[in-house]
């Protein structure tokens, strides 16, 4: 690490106690500082490295206070602290400090914890960097010449999704030509978003079209770059745009970011979300700096909008997803893993799975292969709860020939095996103690050793691993290592159980049922509500492998054209026992006819009818009310 590195700590003896240690191992350090004021000017002067700080400070201003500005300056810092109560702990959490040091320490913690905190730093600099790279270059390749507002609109939506997390997203030019609002986008899949017009936000809102088409975007209000959360009120009052899109999907935080360029059209990009706190100061700033780029694209659209709105526009429908290899699902838990899995898929970082067994590890450390610049090269999985502890080390490093008994031949281990490509250590958690050195080793210095050989060989592997075991807690037990757990750990993703994706257990179902029926060749049956119903009242402990097994148990000894019932084991349903009963889903689906039929004022076709909202025929709709027997006047 080049520079010095700042001591902010107002107890004089720890202070000097850190700068020995420090000294001792060779690092420059700076005159310690005791207060927030003092600290800022010594980095003004210093411009130091890394800053450790204690939480506690006198003076006006916290170490957290302090952690924030250094957040903001890309700073790396770590805090010290003593004995920290847990809101202050979730402060200290939202400003990205690289690590803690719990006081009392040792010296060895304090070198551990800097080395730690200097590999994140680089690798997520670094990564930043990357992934900036690759979303610029995302953005200079989408096609302009020949496509559609929408369609552009959509493909800038679909590259920025991984990094700033919308549920709705607009671009508006207002002009003097402009005769409605322009169209947004609202995310309902992976890279699946439906356009949302004056009709559908007249459909939604309840709103006649006529007053919805009067709203437009106050632009001489929106001048700064800001994102808005609790404090949203101040906004809608001025923007009654926002006050019906928020009230109509129930968004709960805004980022609005006028463009600044120039002698040029006035752009205006807004996203909204359903969570509060969704946006911060780092989504802005990445727009400042792709800022040029947008501008590029849009400038060859902007011209365009009168000709297409007043050609009536785009038909409002899903705009179709690119198939992320085929991992089903809409969930909002699953959204977020997926916004993650993409937005590391491309770096060279280290990843760590978290889920329950049968949640979709191995498929999303798939994923992240064939979406790396690794794709072409091998992708190598050990399962590390599956091989007996005496024989993972060959397995993963491979032996010569006579290095132990039995090993009657040289064998090439997974990590030369994987040499370009990636390893999938499935149940990092399982992996012994005395290998989990090894494994650090092969991270930070790219090399291995085969069993009963003398030579080190250059490996270049990216790792993703994968455990349904809690690792804090393996630390706290002593079986699995600190230093280990912080190298793999830079880029964690957790995967849903399905018990907790209800909505995707369809999805899920019907998409195993027409795999399993191509594979028999056979007819697909229809299934019934009630069958659906017991999917949906059943806890899934086996999560998504569970599911499938089921239905192709299912497939297999149906002999009619409908499944009545799926083969679940016992009917202890988890949901009795646990939790207020959940409704069927036919319930469900009456529930939802009527919410959309009340906002259409119970009127069924039509441009401005329930059907157009649901996206299905007219007919289709009358025919399952019926069958859902939902009668008279709704409005
Ligand atoms: N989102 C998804 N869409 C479609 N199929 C999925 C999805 N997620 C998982 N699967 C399928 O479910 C099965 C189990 O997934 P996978 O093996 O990836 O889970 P896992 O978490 O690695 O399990 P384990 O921890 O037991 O190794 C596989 O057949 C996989 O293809």
């Amino acid at each position: 690490m080049q520079g010095k590195i700042l001591i902010v700590e107002d107890q004089f003896i720890e202070a000097l106690n850190l700068k020995v240690i420090l000294e001792n191992a060779g690092f420059p350090v700076c005159e310690p500082v005791q207060s927030v004021p003092e600290a800022l000017q010594a980095i003004k002067k210093h411009h130091p490295r890394f800053v450790i700080v204690d939480i506690f400070l006198k003076g006006p201003g916290t170490g957290v206070d302090l952690g924030r500005n250094l957040m903001e300056n890309h700073i790396p810092f770590i805090y010290l602290s003593a004995n920290t109560n847990a809101d202050v702990l979730e402060a200290a959490k939202k400003t990205h400090p690289y690590g803690f040091l719990v006081k009392p320490f040792r010296e060895k913690d304090v070198l551990v914890a800097l080395n730690i905190a200097q590999y994140l730093h680089e690798n997520s600099f670094e990564s930043q960097l990357f992934r900036e790279k690759i979303l610029s270059n995302e953005l200079e390749s989408i096609r302009k010449e020949g496509e559609t507002i929408s369609q552009i609109l959509t493909a800038i939506a679909a590259v920025l999704q991984s990094h700033i997390p919308f549920d709705y997203f607009s671009i508006d030019w207002p002009s003097n030509e402009q005769s409605s609002i322009r169209k947004g986008l609202l995310r309902v899949g992976f890279r699946e978003y439906q356009e949302i017009g004056p009709q559908e936000l007249s459909n939604i809102s309840r709103q006649a079209l006529p007053v919805v088409d009067t709203i437009k975007l106050q632009p001489q209000r929106l001048k700064n770059a800001e994102v808005f959360s609790g404090d949203m009120e101040t906004l809608l009052a001025n923007q009654p745009l926002f006050r019906v899109l928020a009230d109509s999907f129930s968004f709960r935080s805004c980022l609005v970011y006028p463009f600044n360029a120039t002698n040029s059209q006035l752009l205006i990009l807004y996203c909204f979300s359903r969570k509060e706190n969704a946006f911060q100061k780092e989504h802005t700033d990445l727009l400042g700096r792709i800022e040029q780029k947008l501008h590029k694209i849009l400038k060859t659209i902007t011209g365009e909008v009168t000709k297409v709105q007043r050609s009536g526009g785009i038909a409002s429908r899903p705009i179709p997803a690119e198939n992320p290899d085929l991992i089903i699902g809409r969930s909002d838990a699953l959204m977020k893993a997926l916004d993650k899995l993409s937005l590391v898929a491309p770096c060279d970082a280290s990843v760590l799975l978290y889920g329950e067994s049968g949640t979709g590890k191995e498929k999303f450390a798939n994923y992240l292969h064939q979406h790396s610049a690794r794709s072409r090269q091998p992708f190598v999985k050990i399962n590390c709860a599956a091989i007996p502890a005496n024989l993972v080390e060959s397995e993963l490093f491979g032996h010569e020939k006579g290095a132990f008994t039995g090993a009657l031949a040289r064998r090439i281990g997974k990590f030369e095996q994987a040499d370009g490509g990636t390893i999938f250590l499935d149940e990092i958690g399982d992996m012994p103690l005395e290998l989990q050195v090894k494994l650090l080793r092969v991270l930070q210095e790219n090399e291995i050793e085969r069993i009963g050989s003398l030579h080190t060989i250059k490996v270049n592997v990216r790792i993703v691993a994968a455990t349904n075991k809690d690792l804090e807690k393996e630390i706290a037990a002593a079986r699995f290592r600190l230093d280990l757990y912080y190298r793999l750990n830079v880029f964690p993703i957790d995967l849903p159980p399905l018990r907790h994706r209800q909505e995707d257990i369809v999805l899920l179902a019907r998409f195993f049922l027409q795999q399993t029926c191509a594979k028999q060749n056979k007819a697909i049956p229809s299934i019934h509500a009630a069958a659906f119903d017991e999917l949906l009242r059943y806890h899934w402990p086996g999560n998504i492998r569970e599911l499938q097994h089921v239905i192709e148990r299912s497939v297999i000894l149906c002999r009619d054209a409908e499944i009545q019932s799926f083969l679940l084991p016992s009917s202890d349903s988890y949901y009795d026992n646990q939790q207020p009963p959940l409704k069927t889903w036919e319930e469900q689906e009456r529930d939802y006819i009527i919410s959309v039929l009340k906002r259409c004022s119970g009127r069924i076709s039509g441009e401005r009818g329930a059907a157009k909202v649901m996206g299905i025929p007219a007919t289709t709709l009358e025919y399952k009310m019926k069958k859902l027997g939902i009668k008279g006047k709704i409005s």
